[in-house]
């Protein structure tokens, strides 16, 4: 049975996050005596306050989204309301209680006769040495490990922003829980977290207003992708590009910031305030320099390819330590990590080759490999080719008018650099683009090799491939 305090603190095997971290834990570390720490909810920032609840709510918004676009194809529809609490509900009595079973699994099942949890925030005062401070305020514990892995992602971070502390701000780790829906919701930002609950909220009828720092939305795609979402953002959200925000105060009702744009000072309001600027990795709140753990640049805590730190015997994975920040890498990690533990004569290095990313926002966004941007900045030789949804046929059942595939291909090779997709279903759609490259497939063969169903939504893929100048 799981027991919530360990007679001897000296464990065989440390996992600090129960995100990721908590998935390398099955039957081969049975004969381990291993401890768990958590200072917050069972199941990390995906289950709880990611991935998994934002795309409930992308899906919901897709739905109630679809009566404004469908009046173009012919179809009159209505948007009858949107059921906020019920939606809410729905989703979390769905997942509070995977986390909450995640939990009582580990502290009671007897699978986890040998593992430990603790609860509370972990600190290394000294090297191997972590100092855990419970939840429920009682007095500090201190462990030791042969090993430990470091699995504590990552947090919103603040502006500096004059005022901002003493607003009633949100992050995304709340905002998903609101008690009713705003009329208007400010949101700075300008990269996934605002793209995706911009989408969500203004489907869902409230007025939407965007604050970015710079001259386009999602600055990290490709530029022609960044400037088509940007576009089209501009046309549905009140969207405040080149904004410098100076100040922010609030009274019972509203928030407001104050403004510095290309026409000089300006104020914003709305009575809820969602603040999307970024993630910081959570190294600093585990002290890890106390172990001797190096951090890099951005506050990552610095792994080698098989995820180990410079100490030996302790290992990172996920947000802590990659600068991605995306589930599906956190999850690669954490299958190289435990494969390693398990095998220290073996040792599998983790693969970062070609890293996929989605921005589930309206229209979808997808990319892998390079941007043009970094292809020019790499000096690397490449072709490239755009393919409209507009022109094939499922394009045109949709009516679809924004949404495009850009590829970069290797002219002597054949081989894709980098894919970016904007249009329906676009993290779908790029799936075999990222296939492709994972199998060194080349653009000829992938294009001509196989059928392409007609007329579904891959033959955008197709056709771009088809136009590489190769
Ligand atoms: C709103 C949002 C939407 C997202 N959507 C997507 C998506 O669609 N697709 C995608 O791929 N990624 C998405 N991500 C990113 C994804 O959630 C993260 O990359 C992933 O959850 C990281 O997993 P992890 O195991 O590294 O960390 P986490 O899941 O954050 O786990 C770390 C755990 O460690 C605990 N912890 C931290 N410090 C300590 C300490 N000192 N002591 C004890 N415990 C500690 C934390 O409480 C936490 O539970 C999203 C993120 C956010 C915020
Ligand atoms: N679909 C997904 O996979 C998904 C969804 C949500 C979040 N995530 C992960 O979570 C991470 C964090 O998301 P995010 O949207 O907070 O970060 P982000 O890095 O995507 O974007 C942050 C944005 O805030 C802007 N910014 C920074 N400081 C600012 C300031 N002072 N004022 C105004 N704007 C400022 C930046 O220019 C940038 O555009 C992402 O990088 C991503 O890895 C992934």
């Amino acid at each position: 049975m799981g027991e919530t305090h360990a007679a001897n603190n000296h464990f065989d095997l440390v996992i600090v996050g129960t995100g990721s971290g908590n998935s390398i834990l099955d039957e081969r570390f049975a004969g381990q005596r291993v401890a768990i720490v958590e200072k917050g909810v069972f199941g990390g920032t995906c289950l709880n306050v990611g991935c998994i609840p934002t795309k409930m709510f992308v899906h919901t918004a897709d739905l109630a989204a679809t009566p404004a676009s469908a009046a173009r194809l012919g179809v009159d529809e209505t948007l009858d309301g949107v059921r906020w609490p019920e939606i809410r509900d729905r989703i979390f009595g769905r997942i509070d209680p995977i986390a909450s079973g995640g939990r009582d699994y580990r502290i009671n099942h007897p699978d986890n006769a040998h593992v430990t949890v603790f609860e509370g925030l972990a600190s290394f005062t000294g090297h191997k040495t972590l100092s855990i401070s419970p939840n429920d305020g009682g007095p500090a514990t201190e462990i030791t490990a042969d090993q430990f892995v470091l699995a504590a992602g990552s947090r919103a971070v603040l502006p500096d922003v004059d005022g901002l502390a003493d607003v009633d701000y949100h992050t995304s780790d709340t905002i998903m829980r609101l008690d009713e829906l705003p009329n208007r919701m400010i949101i700075l930002g300008s990269g996934f977290i605002a793209a995706e609950f911009a989408h969500v909220f203004s489907s869902f009828g409230v007025d939407v207003t965007l604050i970015a720092r710079s001259g386009a939305l999602l600055r990290g795609e490709d530029a022609a992708v960044s400037e088509r979402f940007t576009e089209v953002a501009t046309r549905r959200w009140d969207v405040r590009l080149n904004r410098n925000t100076v100040r922010a105060e609030s009274d019972s009702r509203t928030v407001r910031l104050h403004l510095e744009g290309p026409d000089g000072p300006e104020t914003v309001t709305g009575e809820v305030l969602l603040v999307a600027v970024g993630r910081t990795p959570n190294g600093d709140l585990l002290d890890v320099t106390k172990t001797d753990v190096s951090v890099v640049d951005g506050g990552y805590v610095g792994v080698d390819e098989y995820q180990r730190t410079n100490v030996p015997g302790i290992w990172a994975l996920g947000d802590v330590s990659s600068p991605y920040e995306l589930k599906h890498v956190a999850n690669h990690e954490q299958r190289t990590v435990q494969h390693n533990l398990l095998n220290p004569d073996d040792l599998v290095a983790a693969d970062h080759r070609f890293v996929p990313h989605a921005v589930f926002t309206a229209p979808q966004i997808a990319a892998v490999g390079l941007t043009e941007r970094e292809a020019v900045r790499r000096g690397v030789r490449y072709v490239t080719a755009t393919q409209d949804y507009a022109d094939i046929a499922y394009g045109w059942a949709m009516e679809d008018n924004t949404g495009f595939v850009k590829l970069l291909a290797d002219p002597d090779t054949g081989l894709l650099l980098g894919a970016h997709v904007i249009g329906p279903q676009a993290p779908t759609v790029i799936q075999p683009l990222i296939q492709a490259m994972s199998f060194d497939l080349d653009a000829k063969r992938m294009a001509r090799g196989q059928y392409w169903i007609h007329p579904a939504m891959p033959e955008v893929v197709e056709n771009a491939l088809l136009k590489l100048d190769l």
